[in-house]
């Protein structure tokens, strides 16, 4: 219940700040006030600075809080900027689709771009180029996709009003969205970096998928197999329980599934999650182990090698083949159905698809083994130090059942960690320029 208004202090109120006013304008014609005024003013700009100083996201065009970054619409867009997107996204074939590649000059978004377009469909790429990981490999990684005519836009998926520019431009058929905060134990360091990217852009793009796109496009997304957090039942099938993330990575990419389900429902949005296994290969990410312990062999310095607690099962991971990822993505486009909304959102003409499944390489390996199979490629013994796992969102064991994507788009991997691992090492000896003893010879 509001209180009665007092009408008197009302007017008095009225009556104080007129004589304010009036007694301001003569107080700021004398010259001590105009001293006092000014150092008062001196005071609030030092102030602000401090604020800003202290308080980056408060300037910065795309925070890592959530907050919706300041449009890049006017900067970006010219009519040759608009040519380049549409051209960029036109298919070469006649069956060809047309993608919005986030995450493009990504590990996994890069390679899936090129395959894509390798195949004759129509690709645009857009990433954010954050400093997660050296921003210069992504460059690279861009002037790759550049040479193959695929344009990259460089924007955050937060900025609504710079996608629904890119909407209106493309009738995109579907999008293959990988742009995400990637890392398990980075969590622990940037929390709302994963809030800003896997859950605030995710909507975002959701949304503007929902209600602006005509027609609204078929998304496949990454999730993770970290979403299989604290689940003991071997090799993981996409029926386990999902609901006991082990890091905060994890539990952003299980609240993408759950808010990929509210889209599905109330939209229509066809929309296929992929959990990927710890996916290596060239190009790939330098904060993933199998980067890092290279770069720090070569280089002699020691690596920390994780372990399990006494009389437990050996750490390991189902590392997947870059290549084998990529034909996932692919299959899983190719069976992509249409979303069943229509375009402006709140409506649908019936159920759309809304799936899930496992990317992996249905073969564990024990993180020692990864290193001394490095050892081997790069004819150098590693210094170890090894410890027990961190208690910082790691699992000890990961293994994919994938007999779902195999029978529904006849996913099979077919690169084992040494001869991946021999890809890889080749990639980066050549792009580092790296001389080490011999490169063994991976093209049999
Ligand atoms: O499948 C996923 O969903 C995730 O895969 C990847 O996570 P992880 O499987 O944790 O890969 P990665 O860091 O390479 O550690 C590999 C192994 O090395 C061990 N490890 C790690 C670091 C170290 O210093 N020492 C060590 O022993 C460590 O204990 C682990 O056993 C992606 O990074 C993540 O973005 C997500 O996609």
């Amino acid at each position: 219940m509001g209180y009665p208004p007092d009408t008197t202090k009302t007017s008095m109120e009225r009556y104080n700040s007129y004589l304010r006013r009036v007694n301001s304008t003569k107080l700021i014609n004398t010259p001590t006030s105009k001293i006092l005024i000014r150092s008062l003013l001196l005071t609030a700009v030092i102030i602000l600075i401090f604020f800003t100083v202290n308080n980056p996201n408060l300037s910065s065009s795309s925070s890592s809080t959530g907050h919706h970054p300041r449009s890049l619409l006017s900067s970006l867009v010219t009519s040759d900027w608009e040519k380049s997107v549409r051209k960029s996204s036109t298919p070469q074939i006649p069956t060809g689709i047309s993608v919005l590649v986030t995450g493009a000059a990504g590990f996994v978004g890069s390679h899936c771009a090129l395959a894509l377009k390798k195949r004759g469909d129509g690709v645009l790429g857009f990433d954010n180029f954050n400093s997660y990981y050296d921003p210069s490999l992504k460059r690279s990684r861009q002037n790759l996709l550049l040479r193959h005519e695929i344009f990259t836009v460089d924007a955050d998926i937060n900025d609504s009003d710079l996608l629904k520019k890119i909407f209106d431009l493309v009738p995109f058929t579907h999008v293959l969205h990988l742009a995400a905060q990637a890392g398990v134990r980075y969590a622990i360091k940037n929390p709302q970096s994963y809030i800003h990217s896997n859950i605030a852009g995710f909507v975002n793009l959701l949304e503007i998928a929902a209600k602006h796109a005509d027609p609204p496009p078929a998304i496949v997304w990454a999730s993770s197999s970290s979403v299989y957090g604290l689940n003991t039942a071997n090799p993981f099938s996409e029926l386990h329980r999902t609901d006991r993330p082990a890091s905060l990575y994890a539990a952003t990419k299980k609240a993408g599934e759950e808010i990929a389900h509210t889209y599905n429902h109330i939209y229509g949005l066809s929309l296929t999650g992929l959990r990927f296994f710890t996916v290596y290969g060239p190009w790939g990410r330098p904060d993933m182990a199998y980067f890092s312990f290279t770069k720090d062999i070569l280089n002699g310095k020691t690596i920390t090698v994780f372990e399990a607690p006494h009389g437990q099962k050996e750490i390991a991971r189902d590392f997947t083949f870059i290549d084998d990822v990529v034909r996932g993505c692919l299959g899983a486009l190719d069976t992509a159905e249409k979303s069943s909304g229509v375009p402006g959102g709140g409506k649908k003409k019936g159920p759309a698809q809304l799936r899930v499944y496992n990317l992996g390489n249905t073969s564990p390996v024990p993180v020692s083994k990864l290193v001394s199979i490095l050892e081997g490629l790069l004819s150098k013994k590693a210094k170890k130090n090894v410890v027990s796992m961190p208690g910082n969102g790691d699992v000890p064991y990961t293994h994919a059942n994938v007999s779902l994507a195999h029978n529904d788009f006849g996913y099979k991997p077919t690169t084992d960690l040494t001869m991946g691992l021999a890809k890889f090492v080749k990639w980066y000896v050549g792009y580092y320029d790296v001389k080490i003893k011999q490169v063994v010879d991976i093209e049999r």
